[in-house]
């Protein structure tokens, strides 16, 4: 029908503008061309709407789950930059990883995304010390060093944790990865991360913060049974809430980047499956993580990397010389935070993508109630490195950058028994002696 439309759209079209009237053999003449290239239209549009209705029904999307030999096997082919190609010996590996010790006494069996990220690869680490069956997905991005990420990959080897290398937005990967192990809980830590990135690549964090989360939560929803899920927000939904310090009941609803945005999407993109599905979520919002195998794009690490060179150092400060602050986080404080949030969640309640009853949704502050201005933070720096800071002090720039962040962790103390014990120095301290260690091993800079 829509042809038909377009086509006598196209006859309608004056064929020559102004006043011109055509005698009767030009018009005749006029009338065969637009037959002919009528016909030509017609056959143009045929091809691409067919080819549009072939690529629809090879998307992975459009295919169903599980049936095997179905379009979805016909789809991967199409995503090939997406598609990790599914292999007997992946399939062990991935089993292999997700058995649960004997000593463990929670008998999770936990998908971790973003398992070679900076909390990623701590927590997993974590979770297979205690003996849960641990299974890696990442996606090895270049946002930064990819070496990195190799290293602590390799940590997690060791240790017994397998990481597959596959993308969140690989819909046929996820599938498989559900139907080759049974997942009691998703610790979803894959993200687009960094405040002032966004405005450089903003479709990454749509890509990977709202588009991977669907897809991810598509699959977990119609998973039987189906996982727990717990998911990295991030203290950024607070935006330009001036109240302090942050509390969970506070504004969340004016963002000041993009990153804050797509955080704050995923709050409510999760609320909607576990208003319509029964999967149990809680989101935790994090603050500023810092520490060994931390995130080189990160204040704390560049600062490290460029006192140590005798660069220069940019200290961003807010109007009338104020300073900025942050509640800045250790990385150990923070993954007991995400363990005890898997281990206090109550099942998800649906299954095979039906809810049967009200399931639990929880969002928690993970921060360290004590904010520290960046000055201060240099300060450390300076002392722990023996090394004076070459600075430039420059005013905060509009690039989604808030002034200052400070969490109310209340909710966090009564029910995940959250209590961060780790103060900047001593915190900085682990950081620079991984740092130096890491770093002069290897010879080379991130
Ligand atoms: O809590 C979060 O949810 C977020 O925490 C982190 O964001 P931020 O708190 O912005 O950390 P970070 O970049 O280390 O800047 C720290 C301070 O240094 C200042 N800053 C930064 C760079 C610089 O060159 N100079 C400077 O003064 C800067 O102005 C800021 O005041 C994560 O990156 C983010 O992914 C998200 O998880």
């Amino acid at each position: 029908m829509s042809q038909i439309k377009m086509l006598s759209h196209v006859d309608d079209f004056p064929s020559s503008p102004g006043k011109f009237k055509p005698d009767k053999s030009l018009a005749y003449i006029h009338r065969l061309r637009i037959q002919s290239s009528t016909s030509k239209l017609t056959v143009y549009l045929t091809v691409i709407l067919s080819l549009i209705l072939f690529m629809f029904y090879l998307s992975p999307q459009s295919s169903s789950r599980g049936v095997p030999g179905t379009r979805r096997a016909l789809g991967s082919s199409l995503y090939s930059s997406l598609a990790v190609s599914w292999t007997g010996e992946l399939e062990r590996r991935v089993r292999n990883s997700a058995q649960v010790k004997s000593n463990s006494e929670t008998r999770h069996v936990v998908l971790v995304t973003g398992a070679a990220g900076f909390v990623g690869s701590h927590v997993s680490l974590a979770l297979k010390r205690r003996g849960d069956g641990v299974v890696g997905l990442d996606n090895y991005n270049h946002y930064y060093d990819v070496n990195l990420k190799k290293s602590r990959q390799k940590l997690l080897e060791k240790a017994g944790v397998f990481v597959v290398n596959g993308d969140l937005n690989d819909k046929d990967l996820l599938d498989k990865l559900f139907d080759a192990v049974v997942f009691t809980h998703v610790m979803h830590l894959a993200a687009q991360a960094g405040v002032r990135y966004a405005m450089q690549n903003p479709s990454s964090y749509i890509n990977s913060n709202v588009a991977g989360l669907v897809n991810l939560l598509e699959v977990c929803k119609s998973a039987n049974p189906q996982p727990v899920i717990v998911w990295a927000s991030s203290s950024s939904v607070y935006g330009l809430n001036s109240k302090v310090p942050f509390s969970e009941k506070d504004r969340s609803d004016q963002p000041a980047s993009l990153y804050a945005a797509t955080k704050k999407a995923g709050e409510a993109i999760t609320h909607s499956y576990n208003h319509i599905y029964g999967l149990s979520i809680t989101g935790l919002r994090f603050f500023t993580v810092y520490g060994p195998w931390g995130r080189p794009d990160m204040a704390y690490f560049v600062f490290t990397k460029d006192i140590l060179r005798r660069k220069e150092i940019t200290i961003y400060e807010g109007a009338d010389h104020s300073s900025v602050a942050r509640d800045f986080t250790y990385i150990d404080d923070v993954v007991k935070g995400c363990i005890s949030a898997l281990d206090t969640s109550k099942k998800s309640t649906g299954s095979g993508g039906k809810k049967r009853g009200p399931a639990q949704f929880r969002i928690y502050n993970l921060g360290n109630t004590s904010p520290v201005p960046v000055t201060k933070l240099v300060s450390i720096l300076e002392k722990l490195l023996k090394t004076n800071a070459k600075k430039k002090l420059l005013p905060l720039p509009r690039n989604g950058d808030v002034k200052f962040t400070h969490a109310n962790i209340t909710l966090a103390a009564k029910e995940l028994g959250y209590q961060p014990t780790t103060d900047l120095e001593t915190g900085l301290k682990k950081f620079v002696k991984w740092y130096i260690g890491h770093y002069q091993e290897k010879k080379s800079s991130w």
